[in-house]
């Protein structure tokens, strides 16, 4: 099936670990999936990692209830993620894709108060004026969080939700910009004790 249904495949998908610095990690990472609603996507969890794949909104929406779930146990956790849409290289596989556009966890995790900071990259494949849709969406994504340069990816500080919220603007606005295949990593830890709790959401 590689490649066959590129065209057409509104498939976006997120492949993502969480590590939580604690004895206690098996209860987090499951209770943090059972807590959130995945009824909208398809989830496949192993030892490695979990993949979820659905319509970009449900994908964005559960990732982050999850996340922020593991989070509000108030232990470090550190979150690794490869979110994509397009192709090559895709498949129509393994995917869920749900009527309706209404997230099912937003509304549930909207209050939880939790600082984070982030590194992600944004790799518009494809297209040969990359730069200029990376600078863009940077640019953008001050409507949301603490913005800064770092080598390889850019640094996010802030609310987790304004957090997600931005990376699932800033990823939609570059698919709908028209790139074929986009790709984006980001890097979350919250509860780290190496934030000096400067900041006035903590
Ligand atoms: C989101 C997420 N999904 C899967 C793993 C892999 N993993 C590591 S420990 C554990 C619990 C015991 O099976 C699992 C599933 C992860 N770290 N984060």
């Amino acid at each position: 099936m590689t490649g066959e249904s590129c065209a057409k495949s509104n498939i976006a998908g997120v492949s993502f670990s969480i590590h939580p610095m604690s004895d206690n990690f098996i209860e987090i990472i499951k209770g943090a999936i059972n807590e959130s609603d995945i009824s909208k996507v398809h989830v496949k969890t192993d030892d490695v990692t979990t993949t979820i794949r659905g319509k970009l909104v449900h994908v964005f929406d559960a990732a982050k209830a999850i996340f922020i779930h593991a989070a509000k146990t108030g232990v470090h956790v550190a979150f690794q993620a490869t979110y994509s849409l397009g192709c090559p290289g895709d498949s129509t596989g393994d995917v869920y894709m749900a009527e309706d556009d209404s997230p099912l966890n937003a509304e549930q995790v909207k209050d939880i108060k939790q600082y984070a900071a982030a590194k992600f990259s944004l790799y518009p494949l494809g297209g040969g004026n990359y730069m200029d849709i990376i600078y863009e969406q940077i640019e953008a994504m001050k409507k949301h969080v603490a913005v800064s340069p770092a080598h390889y990816s850019t640094r996010l500080e802030g609310d987790v939700i304004g957090i997600f919220n931005g990376l699932e603007q800033v990823f939609k606005a570059t698919v709908e910009g028209g790139s074929s295949h986009t790709v984006m990593t980001v890097s979350i830890s919250a509860n780290s004790p190496s934030h000096k709790g400067d900041d006035p959401i903590e």
